[in-house]
C-alpha cells in the first residue's frame, strides 16, 4: 500500500517525502525493521522510540510516523500529534479493517479472562464455528499457535493476526482486554461485536493507581461498544456483564450496546440454579430467557460457573439452542495452568493454578477447602515490578484459608526478591509463626511442600499456572511449576 493511501483516514498529520512509496509492514521496534516498513515511533515507559528512527530507517524503513519533527531527507515523515493513536487507524487501514469481517468477541475483568475465552472458543467449536483466540497464554488460529508477549498486543499486531484468522477463514475472534490494553488504545480499530465483563476486585494498582481509575480503563470496551460513530450498530453490539458484580451497573450506564446479564445469586438472564459441586465437576440448572436445562460440567468452583454463565451468554446470543450448548458443556476441558492436578498416583493432591490476584486466590482456596479431606497448603508469591499493594493481602488469605502456607518467589522481574516477600509478610504479623514458612527459591518450596505433605493433604501451587518460566533480574530461566512439582513427588517417592 502506499504511503498516501495509508495515511488517508488521518485528520491532522504532516507528510513530507514520496507518498508513492510502498508501505510492506508495520514495526515499533527499530531492531526488528525489514526493508519497505513503516516505523511508527512511540514514547514507551523506558524509552522514546523517536531516538530510533534513524536506526530503523538504517534497517530498512520505507517511511516514519513521529510526533516531533526529524529531518530525514531520505523517506517520507508523517508527523502526528499522537503516534500511538494515528498507530490504531493506520494498522486497521494497513489489514483492510480485518474486525468488519470477524465476529469480534471481547472479554475483560480482573480474573478468569483466559479461561471465559476458552469456554466461548469450545462452545464455538460445538456450534461448528471456527474461531481464532487471542489471551495471555498463546495466539491460536486454527490448528497454529504463536506465543504470547502481551495478554492483549499493541494495534498492529492485533490487526495482522485478526487478518491472519481471516485469511486461515476464522468467522470468530475471541479476545482478552486488558485494562493495560483499553488504557493505551490498543484495541481502538476493533469492531467488536460482543464485549464480556467478568468480575472487577483489587490488581493492578501500580498502573492505574486507584480502583475508580482501573474501573474506568474497563468501562472502554463498553462505552466503544454500540457506537454509531464506527458503524458498530451495524454489528449488533452486545454487552454481557456479571449481574452479582457491582461494577456492571457503571459499565452498563456506559453503553450504547444492548445487554444481557449472567449470575447466581442477583436476578439475571442467564443463571445457575440448584448447584452442586462435587470434587471432580459441578451441576446445576441452567435458566435462561430461552427456558431451562441441566447442566454437568467437569469443572470445579463457583468461580468456574461465573466463568461458563458468561460464555452460554455468548454462545446464547449467537444462536446456539440450550440442547447444544447442554452437549457442548458436557465436553469442556479445563485450562493449562488453571486448576491443572499433578497426579502420579501420590497420596495427596497436588494443584497448579494461576491466581495471582487476592480475589482469584480467595477463590480457588475456598474450593479446595470444600474439598479436602486433609490439610490444605498453600504455596505463594507475588510479581515484582507490579501492584505492591495486593501483597500483605494475598499472603493474609493464604494463612486464612490455608493450614500452613510457604511465602515464596513468583517473578521478581528487577525487584529484590527478600523486599517482595518482606511486603507479604506485613500481611501476617499477628498469625503464628508456625502457621508458615519464607523460602524464596520457588523450586526448594515445592520440594519442601510436597516433603511435608501427608495422606488426603491438597497442595496448591499458586501464581505461575502455564508459564514456564521465572523471570529473575530481566532474565527469563526456564521453570515450569508443573515439572519442578512432578520432580520433587518423583523424588519422595523413590525414598
Ligand atoms: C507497561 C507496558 O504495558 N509496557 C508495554 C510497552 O513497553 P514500554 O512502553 O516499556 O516500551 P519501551 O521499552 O519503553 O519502548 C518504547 C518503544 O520503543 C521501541 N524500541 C525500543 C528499543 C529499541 O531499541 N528500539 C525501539 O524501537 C519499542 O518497540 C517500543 O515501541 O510496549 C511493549 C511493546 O508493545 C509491551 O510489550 C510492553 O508490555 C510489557 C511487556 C508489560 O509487561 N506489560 C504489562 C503491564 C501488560 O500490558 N499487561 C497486560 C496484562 C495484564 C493482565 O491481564 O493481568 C497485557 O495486556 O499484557
Ligand atoms: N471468574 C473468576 N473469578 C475469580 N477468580 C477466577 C475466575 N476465573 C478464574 N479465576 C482464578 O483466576 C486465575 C486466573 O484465571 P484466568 O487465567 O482465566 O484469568 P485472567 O483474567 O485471564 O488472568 P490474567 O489477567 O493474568 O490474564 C485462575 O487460575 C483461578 O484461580
Ligand atoms: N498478566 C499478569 C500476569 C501475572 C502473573 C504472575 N505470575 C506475575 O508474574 O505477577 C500481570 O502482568 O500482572
Ligand atoms: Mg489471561
Amino acid at each position: 500500500m502506499q504511503v498516501r493511501e495509508l495515511i488517508q483516514p488521518l485528520l491532522l498529520h504532516k507528510a513530507t517525502g514520496d507518498l508513492t512509496t510502498e508501505i510492506k509492514g508495520i514495526q515499533l521496534d527499530s531492531r526488528q525493521v525489514q526493508r519497505g516498513d513503516l516505523f511508527i515511533a512511540l514514547r514507551g515507559t523506558k524509552v522514546d522510540a523517536h531516538r530510533f528512527v534513524e536506526q530503523a530507517v538504517a534497517g530498512g524503513a520505507a517511511a516514519v510516523m513521529v510526533e516531533e519533527s526529524v529531518a530525514l531527507p531520505e523517506v517520507p515523515v508523517i508527523q502526528v500529534p499522537d503516534t500511538r493513536r494515528a498507530m490504531a487507524v493506520v494498522a486497521a487501514k494497513f489489514y483492510g479493517y480485518p474486525t468488519k469481517e470477524l465476529k469480534l468477541i471481547g472479554v475483560t475483568g480482573t480474573n478468569g479472562k483466559t479461561t471465559t475465552t476458552y469456554l466461548i472458543e469450545q462452545l464455538l467449536r460445538h456450534k461448528g464455528v471456527s474461531t481464532g483466540v487471542i489471551g495471555t497464554i498463546q495466539t491460536k488460529i486454527r490448528g497454529k499457535t504463536l506465543p504470547a508477549k502481551n495478554t492483549t498486543p499493541e494495534a498492529v499486531e492485533l490487526q495482522k493476526t485478526f487478518r491472519m484468522m481471516r485469511d486461515e477463514g476464522c468467522e470468530y475472534s475471541v479476545i482478552e482486554v486488558s485494562s493495560h490494553a483499553l488504557d493505551m488504545g490498543r484495541t481502538r480499530g476493533c469492531q467488536f461485536h460482543i464485549g464480556v465483563f467478568t468480575n472487577l476486585t483489587q490488581d493492578h494498582l501500580d498502573y492505574h493507581g486507584t480502583m475508580e481509575k482501573y474501573r474506568e480503563a474497563k468501562s472502554l470496551l463498553f462505552s466503544q461498544l454500540g457506537n454509531a460513530y464506527s458503524g458498530q450498530l451495524e454489528n449488533n453490539p452486545v454487552a454481557i456483564f456479571n449481574a452479582d458484580d457491582e461494577a456492571s451497573r457503571y459499565f452498563m450506564n456506559r453503553t450504547a450496546a444492548q445487554v444481557l446479564t449472567y449470575g447466581i445469586d442477583q436476578p439475571a438472564d442467564v443463571r445457575a440454579e440448584n448447584i452442586r459441586f462435587f470434587s471432580s465437576g459441578t451441576s446445576f440448572t441452567l435458566k435462561t430467557y430461552r427456558g431451562e436445562v441441566p447442566v454437568r460440567l467437569k469443572l470445579v468452583g463457583k468461580f468456574n460457573v461465573y466463568n461458563v454463565l458468561a460464555a452460554v451468554s455468548v454462545a446464547l446470543v449467537e444462536g446456539m439452542d440450550l440442547q447444544q450448548i447442554r452437549s457442548g458443556l458436557s465436553g469442556i476441558k479445563g485450562v493449562t495452568g488453571r486448576f491443572e492436578p499433578v497426579d502420579l498416583g501420590q497420596s495427596f493432591s497436588v494443584l497448579v493454578d494461576y491466581a495471582h490476584t487476592p480475589d482469584s486466590l480467595e477463590n480457588v482456596l475456598a474450593t479446595i477447602r470444600e474439598f479436602a479431606r486433609g490439610r490444605v497448603l498453600c504455596l505463594v508469591g507475588c510479581g515484582g515490578d507490579r501492584d505492591r499493594s495486593k501483597r500483605p493481602i494475598m499472603a493474609d488469605i493464604a494463612v486464612k484459608y490455608s493450614d500452613y502456607a510457604i511465602f515464596t518467589s513468583d517473578n521478581p522481574r528487577t525487584e529484590d526478591p527478600i523486599a517482595i516477600l518482606d511486603d507479604m509478610l506485613t500481611g501476617v504479623q499477628s498469625c503464628p509463626k508456625e502457621r508458615y514458612a519464607v523460602i524464596s527459591d520457588r523450586r526448594q518450596a515445592i520440594h519442601e511442600a510436597v516433603r511435608k505433605a501427608e495422606p488426603e493433604d491438597v497442595i496448591l501451587i499458586a501464581g505461575k499456572g502455564h508459564e514456564t518460566y521465572q523471570e529473575i533480574n530481566g532474565v527469563r530461566h526456564h521453570f515450569d511449576d508443573r515439572e519442578v512439582a512432578r520432580d520433587a513427588i518423583v523424588s519422595r517417592l523413590a525414598k
